[in-house]
């Protein structure tokens, strides 16, 4: 990957334009600095390290690190003591580095945003698919697209690995300023509720922000519902468009503050919206309304949430001026997208569909799609993440009990938790039904277990994993395929 390097350095005045100074000792303010770093790790001969302290580690505890890698510029927080540097490297003291990080990072890499469209989408669900049914369109209409999420990152039909669903800002910057260099027109991102809470995409300018829905997650982070709200929020004072869910009734909330949004919704009573939904094990089929105009629309990504995300797509699309037919056009030519009600095996026995759903909401819908289509029994295996919601594990244990005719309890990410803890708080959810279960806490015995068991026409849905490709066990990374797991379980089996 290129770096603004090869452009040469900018100077200190440059660098930190738009940020509060509280305290300073620099002199030279027309010193060149050579790149950011917010990591001492990452620090480099002429840098500026931005320290950060955070929720494990506090970066000013890492000053001597980050001048011993070449650092000549250090941005502390407000709390520090700057006696203890004075001397050793120049400094300036700010209200808040993370902000002082975004707003470094767009400086430094000159603001790349500017020069293209770009799309925040947030919301608990459907981000994934939203942002790529948006870029379909927008290259059905002739554009060259940039997306940031959950999966990966593209730039056009290229791929650069994704290690956050929204990066931090220096390096949301560094990849902006890569699509810029890369001659894209828009830039399609998912924005996290945490990215909007930690700064991470502060002093971008969204052409556009599209919120899906609002549903119970990451109450470990923001504590309530009010508060996660507080956050995605955020990103519609940074929008100079507005595109919401009309039917979610956070998204009611956004309206009445921006009464000038444009709405979608599944029955008439929005801007854009659906009719005559039909529903297919690997499609769906509905009518696309806007302005007193219909097109039929044949969406080759299943379930019932696909209808709600191409209605989003469309609504953006729309308010970015796209005509219906381009619109159709961009949503019927997506094939697939990861790990979003993906089926991997389809036999005279038996269907397995992978599916990222993970609250319980996703769930909730995940099961009433499943409900629509399956001919058999449904067979939900899932388990809940470690080191994140709690609360969410028995609501989640309930819709399993209510909407599958058979449970399979097991792992997802336990991390540093114990995962017979985990399944445990997942089956006081269970008990309240009387679904039929087991618990086993082994995943890849859990999916062998299902596909061992299956009856005549068993739908099986393994819930959770999507597209990730790895199990988080205490501090290892594992690699954990599900599609390939599957294959190789029928495999064995059969030999
Ligand atoms: C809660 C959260 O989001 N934390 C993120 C945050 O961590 P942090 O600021 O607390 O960092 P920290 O580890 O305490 O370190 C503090 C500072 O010291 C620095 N440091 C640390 C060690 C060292 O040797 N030298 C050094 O300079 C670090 O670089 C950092 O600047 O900033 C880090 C750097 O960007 C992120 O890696 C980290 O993401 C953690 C790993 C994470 O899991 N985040 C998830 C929850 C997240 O952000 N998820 C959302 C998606 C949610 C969804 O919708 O599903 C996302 O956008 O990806």
């Amino acid at each position: 990957m290129q770096n603004r390097e090869g452009e040469g350095f900018l100077k200190i005045k440059d660098l930190i334009k738009k940020i509060d100074i509280l305290e300073t000792n620099v002199k030279d303010f027309d010193k060149d600095i050579a790149d950011i770093a917010y990591n001492s790790k990452n620090a480099k001969e002429g840098c500026a390290f931005v320290c950060i302290k955070g929720f494990k580690a506090d970066g000013h505890e890492y000053i001597d690190e980050a001048i011993q890698n070449g650092a000549c510029l250090v941005v502390v927080d407000e709390f520090y003591d700057t006696s203890k540097i004075e001397g050793k490297i120049d400094y300036i003291k700010t209200s808040n580095t993370r902000k002082a990080l975004a707003v470094m990072s767009a400086n430094f890499f000159g603001h790349p945003s500017k020069d293209f469209l770009l799309i925040g989408v947030t919301g608990t669900n459907g981000k994934t698919s939203t942002t790529f049914m948006i870029k379909s369109i927008l290259e059905a209409y002739g554009q060259k697209v940039g997306l940031i999420g959950t999966i990966k990152n593209m730039i056009g039909s290229s791929e650069i690995e994704a290690q956050h669903t929204t990066p931090e800002s220096y390096d949301l910057q560094k990849l902006f300023w890569q699509m810029k260099s890369e001659g894209v027109d828009s830039v399609v991102m998912e924005v996290s509720s945490h990215s909007l809470e930690l700064f991470r995409v502060y002093d971008c300018d969204f052409d556009v922000g599209v919120f899906t829905n609002l549903t119970q997650d990451h109450l470990d982070f923001h504590g309530t519902m009010e508060n996660y709200f507080a956050a995605k929020l955020k990103l519609f004072g940074m929008s100079k468009k507005r595109v919401v869910n009309a039917d979610d009734s956070w998204g009611k909330r956004i309206i009445e503050m921006y009464p000038d949004c444009v709405t979608y919704a599944k029955d008439s009573d929005a801007c854009v919206f659906a009719r005559n939904i039909k529903l297919f094990v690997n499609k769906n089929q509905f009518e696309l309304w806007y302005n007193g105009q219909k097109k039929e629309i044949l969406l080759n990504i299943p379930g019932l949430f696909s209808i709600y995300n191409s209605l989003a797509a469309a609504a953006c699309c729309i308010a970015l001026g796209v005509e219906l037919d381009t619109i159709k056009r961009g949503l019927e030519d997506l094939k697939a997208v990861p790990g979003r009600f993906e089926i991997v095996e389809s036999n005279e026995k038996f269907t397995i569909v992978i599916d990222y759903a993970h609250t319980p909401d996703g769930l909730l819908n995940l099961m009433k799609t499943v409900d629509e289509v399956a001919n058999g029994r449904k067979v939900l295996l899932f388990g809940c993440g470690g080191d994140r919601d709690r609360t969410k594990r028995p609501i989640m244990g309930e819709i399993a009990g209510k909407m599958a005719d058979f449970v399979i309890v097991t792992s997802d990410n336990p991390r540093t938790e114990d995962p017979l803890k985990i399944i445990a708080d997942i089956l006081e959810g269970i008990q309240k039904t009387k679904v039929e279960y087991v618990v086993i806490p082994d995943r890849f015995e859990a999916i062998k277990y299902a596909i061992k068991n299956a009856r005549e026409n068993d739908f099986i849905v393994l819930a959770g994993k999507g597209h990730e490709t790895y199990q988080i066990l205490k501090d290892r990374t594992i690699p954990f395929d599900e599609r390939r797991i599957v294959k190789d379980i029928i495999k064995e089996l059969r030999e």
